[in-house]
C-alpha cells in the first residue's frame, strides 16, 4: 500500500513520523521547500511530550508520482483548492483522502476529489509545528485519539486498514456517524481554540478566567442547539459525551458544569489553538470553518450563535489588524442573560 502526508507541518510531521517508526514507509509532501529539505536530511523529529527521530521521505507536490493508496490530508482548508488538484492526479478509482483537518471539511473535499474517495478523521490531540523538519506534540501520549469515518456512510473493509496505520500512533475509532463526532469535535474547537485564538492565549488562562470560561459555556451551548436543530447527534469524544453535558438553559445548569470543563480541557492547559499559531505568523485561520461553520449552520436552522459570531468578528479583526490577539479583548464580549 502506498502512503503519504500531504502537509507536513504541525499534525503532519508527528503523524508521519509514528506510521515511518511503526515500521511502514510514507511520503511526507509538503510546499515549505526548507521543510522538504530537512526532513530528507535530518528526518521527522517529534519533541515535546516524548522525543524520537525518524528517517524521511519528503517532497514538493510537483515530484509527486504516481498514485497513492492512502494520503493522510493535514494541510490547512485555507489551502484546499490548490493542494487538492495537486493531489487529485494522484489518486485511483480505490484511493483514500483522510482529511485530519477540523471542522467539517469533508464536503468541500469531496466535490474535488469524489465523495466516495473521502475518509474523515477528527483528531483528539495538539501540536506545534517548531521549524523545518521539527514538530513539537503538545498532548499527553496516553490521551491521543483518532476517530474514523467513511464520508458516504458504513463501516467498510479499508477503514479496518487505516485504523490499522493510525493506531501506529494511538487508539482510533470507527465511527458511522462521522458527522455526530465531527459536530463534538467543532465544539471543542469553537469553545477553546476560537477564545485561545481571540484572546491570544493558552487553554489554561481561559479555565483560569470566569469571565472567559462563561464565553466558553454559551459557545458550547450554542453549539449544542445547533446541532439538535441540523439533526446531528453528537458522538461522545475521549469519553466524553460533551452534547449531553455542556447543554443549558438556566444560570445554576450553566454554573454547575466547571468540573466538567475543568477535567475534560484541564490536561490540555498548555495548548495553544493552531489557530492562534496562524494568527502569530500573520496568517488567515480557519475560523470560517470553525466557529464561523456554527453560525452558518444556526442562520440556516434558525438558531441565534450570538457568541461563536463575536469570536469570528474578533478573530477576523485580528487577521486584518483591527485588533490585537490579546486578553483583553474580552472586553468586546457581550453575553446573552441567562436566569
Ligand atoms: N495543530 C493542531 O494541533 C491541530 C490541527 N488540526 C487541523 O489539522 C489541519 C492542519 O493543521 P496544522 O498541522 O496545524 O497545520 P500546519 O500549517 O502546521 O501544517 C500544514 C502544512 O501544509 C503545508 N502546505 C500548504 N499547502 C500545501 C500544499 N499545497 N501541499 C502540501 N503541503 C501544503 C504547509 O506549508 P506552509 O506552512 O508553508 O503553508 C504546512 O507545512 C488543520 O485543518 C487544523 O485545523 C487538527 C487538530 C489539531
Ligand atoms: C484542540 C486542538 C489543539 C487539538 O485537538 C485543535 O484541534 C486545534 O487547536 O486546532
Amino acid at each position: 500500500m502506498r502512503l503519504a502526508i500531504m502537509g507536513a507541518g504541525s499534525l503532519g510531521i508527528i503523524t508521519g513520523a509514528y506510521i515511518k517508526k511503526g515500521g511502514l514507509d510514507i511520503d511526507f509532501i509538503d510546499v515549505n521547500v526548507e521543510n522538504v529539505k530537512a526532513l530528507n536530511e535530518k528526518g521527522a523529529t517529534v519533541t515535546g511530550t516524548v522525543d524520537f527521530n525518524v528517517p524521511a521521505n519528503a517532497l514538493t507536490p510537483d515530484e509527486m508520482e504516481g498514485i497513492y493508496d492512502v494520503v493522510f490530508y493535514v494541510v490547512k482548508q485555507t489551502y484546499n483548492e490548490v493542494a487538492l488538484k495537486q493531489l487529485l492526479p494522484h489518486l485511483g478509482p480505490d484511493s483514500a483522502v483522510v482529511t485530519l483537518q477540523n471542522g467539517v471539511p469533508e464536503p468541500a473535499i469531496a466535490e474535488i476529489v469524489g465523495a466516495e474517495r473521502v475518509v474523515g478523521c477528527p483528531v483528539g490531540w495538539g501540536a506545534t509545528w517548531l521549524g523545518p523538519g521539527v514538530s513539537e506534540l503538545t498532548s499527553s501520549p496516553d490521551k491521543m485519539t483518532f476517530d474514523l469515518g467513511e464520508y458516504t456512510g458504513g463501516v467498510t473493509e479499508r477503514l479496518e486498514k487505516i485504523k490499522e496505520i493510525l493506531e501506529l500512533m494511538c487508539p482510533t475509532i470507527i465511527e458511522e456517524n462521522l458527522m455526530g463526532i465531527r459536530w463534538t469535535k467543532v465544539l471543542v474547537n469553537s469553545t477553546f481554540s476560537g477564545m485561545s485564538a481571540a484572546l491570544g492565549c493558552t487553554f489554561g488562562d481561559v479555565l483560569d478566567s470566569k469571565e472567559a470560561l462563561d464565553c466558553v459555556k454559551h459557545i458550547a451551548n450554542e453549539c449544542i442547539n445547533v446541532g439538535r436543530a441540523a439533526g446531528i447527534k453528537m458522538e461522545p469524544m475521549q469519553g466524553y459525551d460533551l452534547g449531553t453535558m455542556l447543554g443549558f438553559k438556566t444560570k445554576e445548569e450553566m454554573d454547575s458544569k466547571d468540573p466538567i470543563y475543568n477535567a475534560m480541557w484541564g490536561p490540555h492547559r498548555k495548548l495553544k489553538a493552531s489557530m492562534l499559531q496562524d494568527l502569530e505568523k500573520g496568517l488567515k485561520t480557519e475560523i470560517d470553518a470553525i466557529n464561523g461553520i456554527v453560525c452558518d449552520f444556526g442562520k440556516k436552522h434558525g438558531i441565534p450563535t450570538p457568541v461563536n459570531s463575536q469570536v469570528v468578528e474578533i478573530v477576523k479583526g485580528i487577521e486584518n489588524g483591527k485588533y490585537k490577539p490579546e486578553f483583553n479583548n474580552l472586553e468586546l464580549f457581550q453575553l446573552p442573560e441567562v436566569k
